[in-house]
């Protein structure tokens, strides 16, 4: 095709059009002979209208390409799940899912009002089968770590007490009171049922022993409530990442804590009565105070004064309350005026209750919803203050509260929290924890002796928030279901349940309360969430094989996200994004499993459940703790892994690859037709322009939809012209081929993040990496002769699962050996990566000597998201990382989504176009389809 833009690596576009054409047009496998005469297979599409999705529609599901599993983030298995009893109930009893693990251990708290039992199931680690397994252990020069086997989840289920049957059949259903035990793993009392025995806390680890033995055959070993508390909260601040928060005025914010800066605080346990205990290190603490004016004492007082049936009720009544009709307020002792001297304000709570006495008023004529209102501030005023003092009287700064009395009910820590403030005037902190009512539970299940648990790492646990596990609807108990379709079944009722879980959270608007003053509830909902009570948190993965990225400048500063979700606008304007994609994302996520009944099923209530995740989050983004753009995108990967979709754009991918490949031969050959700077800037508007081919951008589907690929190609290369919007490009040429005749030092290592499947891995990122292949072996060469020049090694870096049309890890090593076939320089390197054990059949020359050259490898990132956060990568990645000089981030999702801000140890070059026009003018003040190539030295 003439003029595309008279850049003469553009040819390529008139062959990848008449390829996707013939692609198109042509019957299933029917083969299409390209210029070059090479054999491409075409697929199938019956609709000749461009638009590819009946053609998958129609396709079977692939059985080759199953999902990999490579270890390091566990998937659920989602297998069975439940709904029981009524759906049409308030709260129906939703069943966990019931996964087929090999090794269960439990362990229970057993309070007075609520049983909270923390269990894991360890996931049976798939070992890496692939080409990569040679390459893994060279780079790693045979040192690879053993773990200990722990991977496995941690979930969190509570029940009433007084429904301590449910919590047995829960138990005996998940058979979690029979689960394996190995002694290898878990130091465990006993092997087998008789002698087993469950560790337990609370006082109903006594009152109830009897009834375990009787209806599991297992025995309580009683912990200390107090032990089990600290233990819990240690784990928490140590190990999860957004544990601890602030609630000031409507607003919660998490607070980062420093592991070697924790101790030493003053945990705040809020129960029926109230423990405060001085904190000081694992294992040791002092009980300093408490007061028996606690959650017990508001159900109670709350109970005979509004006739309310559970704490829920009276907590939800208190949303609709005014407690100025009945506390004595500053203002109206000093008719409505400030005490401004001593800093009260008008609005400022004098006395509680105070206006019953003087009101000739009975207890029938206030509303019920003021009572509990002010009841709830008074006891939590209450707990806030001789809680600062405690703190105050050992010299603590930061108090950190938790039991389920809280609830994460925003009233509940605003008054604390201001309590606490306004004491301390402004000194001391009161936090609150995500898992506010696991702490004795997770304390109990940390005395198995063994576990390994105190030693997890931050970086080796990820949260997830499947549907069906212990997410924010209902109560999620119960015996497990059959399969998935049940599950499905389940999410189709639970819908009607979601839009009540999703109603609006009533919330003080930030900056009202002014001085010492409360306002009233803006209580627009009316009703609390129907899950008041239910949990906030999701399922822990631990996952030891995760590391944190050894080459990033400062890993405690490090934040993965660029784009800051808790500004609303942001996140109603992602929010819109996400949601208008989703019918496109189910068409294709439906047709990848060939378009089946059952796709369309699963396809429906993956919507559903993302979409109930999107709305929960609108209404509180921190609900699953801090929220960025990042993890939005993973949690529609991990929402259609749940449903198993596990790679919803493959043929897509397929396809591209197929096509890219067919041209890449003519680049390379363009390429090497040119000078050095010449290739070098060819090879950086290769990676840039072809970083359109973007299946997860809206406008890019719109022209997939509206036009061929050469018409988006081209409209690509158009764009390449310089300066790109961040351009720093010549001070990346100066590092890579010098100056003033000067030759730069070689790079030893480079690592390539890759992202899309197609154009942008094939003719953008492979060409990149076979320039730097060329560079280093001539080096190579050169110094060999005269110096100990270390080892110079090329890595990309991929994906370890699917997410939209990015590049797997366990893709790569075919889309190198196809390119491979046609270049001396890709096949030399794959064979000295170990990347070509089996896939090389036919060579450019037929030679199969392995001559000295730079290795060519692959490494999986640990992720199944279209972002990276560098803290939690494979350890993989991790040791591959160790010796790298220079990384090379593509892609939106790793190089501006994420990652836009990150400073490294090593050179780093961040190369994406910007396929968004909102990004686009936020982030470098310029429009969509600009470019971005930022070069940061090593920090
Ligand atoms: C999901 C993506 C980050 C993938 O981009 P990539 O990393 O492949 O360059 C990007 O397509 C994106 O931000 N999409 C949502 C915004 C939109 O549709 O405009
Ligand atoms: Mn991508």
């Amino acid at each position: 095709m003439a003029g595309l833009t008279g850049h003469p690596v553009l040819e390529i576009g008139d062959k990848f059009e008449e390829l996707q054409n013939n692609i198109i047009n042509n019957n299933k496998n029917k083969e299409v002979i390209d210029k070059a005469g090479l054999v491409v297979k075409g697929e199938e599409n019956s609709n000749n209208n461009n638009n590819n999705q009946g053609g998958e529609r129609d396709m079977a599901p692939p059985t080759s390409n199953s999902l990999h599993r490579s270890g390091s983030r566990p998937q659920l298995d989602l297998s069975k799940a439940a709904i029981q009893g009524n759906s049409e109930e308030r709260d129906p009893t939703i069943l966990l899912p019931n996964q087929s693990d090999d090794i269960s251990h439990f362990a229970l708290d057993i309070g007075g009002s609520l049983i909270k039992l923390v269990y894991f199931s360890r996931h049976e680690g798939q070992s890496i089968d692939d080409k990569r397994k040679k390459t893994v252990k060279e780079i790693s020069n045979g040192s690879r770590r053993s773990y200990p086997i722990l991977g496995g989840r941690l979930h969190f289920v509570k029940f009433e007490t007084s429904k301590l049957n449910e919590c047995l059949d829960f138990i005996s259903s998940k058979q979690l009171h029979n689960g394996r035990i190995d002694s290898h793993y878990w130091n465990s009392e006993a092997p087998n049922k008789e002698n087993a025995v469950i560790k337990a806390t609370g006082g109903g680890a006594y009152k109830f022993a009897d009834l375990f033995k009787e209806r599991l055959g297992v025995s309580i070993d009683k912990e200390d409530e107090m032990d089990c508390l600290v233990a819990g909260a240690n784990f928490l601040l140590k190990a999860i990442r957004h544990e601890a928060f602030t609630h000031m005025e409507g607003h919660k914010e998490f607070v980062q804590i420093d592991h070697n800066d924790l101790f030493p605080y003053l945990l705040v346990n809020v129960g029926s009565g109230v423990s405060m205990i001085k904190v000081d290190g694992d294992g040791k603490f002092q009980r300093v105070s408490g007061t028996n004016v606690g959650g017990g004492t508001y159900w109670g007082l709350g109970r005979l004064l509004t006739k309310c049936n559970s704490f829920d009720e009276l907590l939800e009544l208190s949303q609709r309350g005014d407690n100025r009709t009945i506390d004595m307020l500053v203002g109206d002792i000093y008719g409505g005026m400030d005490y401004s001297k001593i800093g009260l304000s008008a609005s400022t709570i004098a006395s509680s209750f105070g206006k019953a006495i003087s009101d000739k008023k009975e207890l029938e004529d206030h509303r019920p919803e003021d009572i509990s209102l002010s009841l709830l501030r008074m006891i939590s005023y209450n707990i806030g203050q001789i809680s600062y003092l405690n703190a105050l009287r050992f010299g603590l700064k930061r108090i950190f509260f938790g039991g389920f009395f809280i609830r994460g009910h925003a009233y509940t820590m605003d008054t604390i929290s201001f309590a606490v403030h306004f004491w301390s005037q402004g000194q001391a902190q009161a936090m609150f924890l995500r898992h506010e009512g696991f702490l004795g539970a997770l304390g109990a299940f940390m005395s198995y002796e063994k576990l390994g648990l105190d030693d997890l790492m931050v970086h080796q646990l990820v949260e997830r928030f499947p549907m069906g596990a212990p997410y924010t609807g209902g109560k999620i108990h119960g015996p497990p279901l059959g399969n998935l379709n049940e599950k499905i079944s389940w999410m189709e009722k639970f819908v009607l349940k979601g839009t009540e879980i999703t109603a609006p959270v009533p919330m003080a608007p930030p900056g009202t309360t002014g001085l010492g003053g409360f306002e009233v509830p803006s209580s627009k909902g009316g009703t609390l969430r129907s899950d008041a009570s239910a949990l906030n948190v999701g399922v822990l993965h631990l996952v030891p094989t995760l590391e944190v990225f050894p080459l990033l400048a400062n890993p405690k500063m490090y934040e993965p996200n660029t784009i800051d979700l808790s500004d609303h606008c942001e996140l109603e304007y992602w929010f819109t994004v996400l949601s208008e994609h989703l019918p496109d994302l189910v068409d294709k996520a439906v047709a990848s499993e060939g378009g089946t009944d059952d796709a369309k099923r699963r396809g429906d209530a993956f919507a559903r459940a993302f979409s109930a995740h999107l709305a929960r989050l609108m209404e509180e983004p921190a609900a699953y703790g801090k929220l960025g753009l990042a993890n939005l995108l993973e949690l529609r990967e991990e929402c259609l892994r749940e449903f198993q979709f596990l790679d919803a754009y493959r043929s897509i991918k397929q396809r591209e690859n197929e096509v890219s490949l067919a041209v890449l031969p003519d680049l390379l050959m363009e390429l090497d037709r040119m000078d050095e700077e010449a290739r070098l800037l060819t090879l950086i508007e290769g990676v840039l322009a072809a970083n359109i081919f973007d299946w997860g951008s809206r406008a890019c589907v719109d022209l997939y939809h509206k036009g061929t690929i050469i018409d988006i190609y081209r409209m690509s290369r158009n764009k390449m012209q310089r300066p790109w919007r961040v351009d720093d490009f010549d001070l990346f040429r100066e590092r890579m081929l010098g100056s003033e005749g000067k030759k730069p030092r070689p790079h030893k290592r480079a690592l390539l993040f890759v992202d899309n499947s197609g154009a942008d891995v094939v003719l953008g990122m492979l060409p990149l990496a076979r320039e730097l292949l060329r560079r280093g072996t001539e080096m190579m060469v050169v110094l060999y002769k005269c110096d100990n020049f270390g080892t110079l090694i090329v890595v990309l870096v991929a994906n370890s699962l699917p997410a939209l049309n990015d590049v797997t890890a366990m893709e790569l090593p075919d889309i190198v050996a196809e390119a491979a076939k046609h270049c001396d320089i890709l096949r030399r390197a794959a064979e000295a990566g170990g990347l070509l054990v089996d896939a090389m059949t036919n060579t450019l020359d037929g030679s199969k000597e392995n001559c000295s050259s730079v290795p060519l490898m692959v490494v999986e990132n640990g992720c199944g998201s279209p972002c990276i956060d560098l803290r939690q990568v494979s350890s993989e990645l991790a040791s591959a990382a160790k010796h790298a000089d220079l990384i090379i981030l593509e892609g939106m999702g790793r190089a501006l989504h994420t990652n836009f801000n990150a400073r490294f140890k090593c050179e780093a070059l961040k190369l994406a176009m910007v396929k968004n026009q909102r990004l686009a003018e936020k982030l470098i003040k310029g429009e969509i389809y600009d470019c971005v190539c930022r070069y940061e030295p090593a920090s």
